[in-house]
């Protein structure tokens, strides 16, 4: 959606180890947003976009505009089944959010054309959905998931970074501590401890305000039942201040 920071670049870098020629999308995906506030003020800086794709190496920009890929209006009809996942976590908050990701995954991929896409773990529940997508409609292409990026003291590098106050941008590290937290503790505690621990962090911190934090199955992003479940991750979202913060680690 573009505002590029190092973790996309990533996304350039890795792409280049699994294909000879590189498209990035940059489109701010109307049917994706939930809340009129964050579309408007989503940031579009398209000549540093380009700049830093340049640098990258990368070879082709696909930038359409919202006409071209809705030619009958953002309120063209979509709805696919993703499953329950859908409406957990991100679905939850973000009510449709993940019809509206798909709906323009599936144009920009017959657009591009793709045989590999790359997609960050950042939107963990997002790759779940794409791929979820591409087995509905049988398409060929193959997904890497590209780890998160992060600034030096653990914050996930997102382009919605840039809304946060210096204030905001200091209690923002309680998401990746918190979820540090149940990474360097897991054999100590219970899962139900693990997480009433990392909530308790939150506690002493202004301004911050917990959507949800959770253990879940990285298959089904249900609970965790259990400690022995084989694909464990840990994922939250809050309000840091007036933006709105994902993060996620994967336990195993
Ligand atoms: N810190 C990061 N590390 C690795 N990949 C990332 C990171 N941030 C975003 N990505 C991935 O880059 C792709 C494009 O993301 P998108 O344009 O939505 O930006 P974003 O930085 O996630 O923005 P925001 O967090 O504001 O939604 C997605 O696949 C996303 O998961
Ligand atoms: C997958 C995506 C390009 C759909 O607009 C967007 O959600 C993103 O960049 O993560
Ligand atoms: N980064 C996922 C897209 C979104 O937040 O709308």
């Amino acid at each position: 959606m573009g505002a590029l920071h190092n973790g996309h670049i990533s996304l350039i870098k890795l792409a280049q180890q699994h294909a000879d020629i590189i498209i990035c999308s940059i489109f701010v995906n109307p049917t994706q947003f939930t809340d009129p506030k964050d579309l408007e003020k989503y940031p579009r800086p398209i000549e540093h976009d380009l700049a830093m794709l340049r640098d990258a190496g990368c070879n082709g920009v696909f930038m359409p505009n919202v006409e071209e890929m809705y030619p009958q209006g953002a309120d063209e009809k979509w709805h696919i089944d993703l499953g329950n996942a859908e409406f957990l976590l991100e679905g939850a908050f973000r009510k449709g959010h993940y019809q509206g990701v798909t709906q323009i995954v599936k144009k920009l991929f017959d657009a591009v054309e793709p045989d590999v896409a790359m997609f960050g773990q950042k939107d963990f529940q997002q790759v779940l959905m794409i791929k979820n997508m591409l087995a509905h409609f049988n398409l060929p292409i193959t997904i890497i998931v590209c780890p998160i990026i992060r600034e030096d003291d653990g914050l996930a590098m997102s382009s919605r970074n840039i809304h946060l106050s210096p204030e905001d941008r200091k209690h923002s590290l309680v998401l990746s501590k918190s979820l540090q937290f149940v990474i360097d503790h897991f054999e100590e505690y219970t899962l139900t401890e693990l997480e009433s621990k990392a909530k308790a962090l939150y506690d002493n911190v202004e301004d911050v305000a917990l959507d949800y934090f959770t253990i879940a199955n990285g298959n089904t992003l249900e609970p965790a039942k259990s400690k022995d479940e084989d694909n464990l991750v840990a994922l939250v979202a809050a309000k840091v201040g007036s933006t709105r913060l994902i993060d996620n680690m994967i336990i195993r």
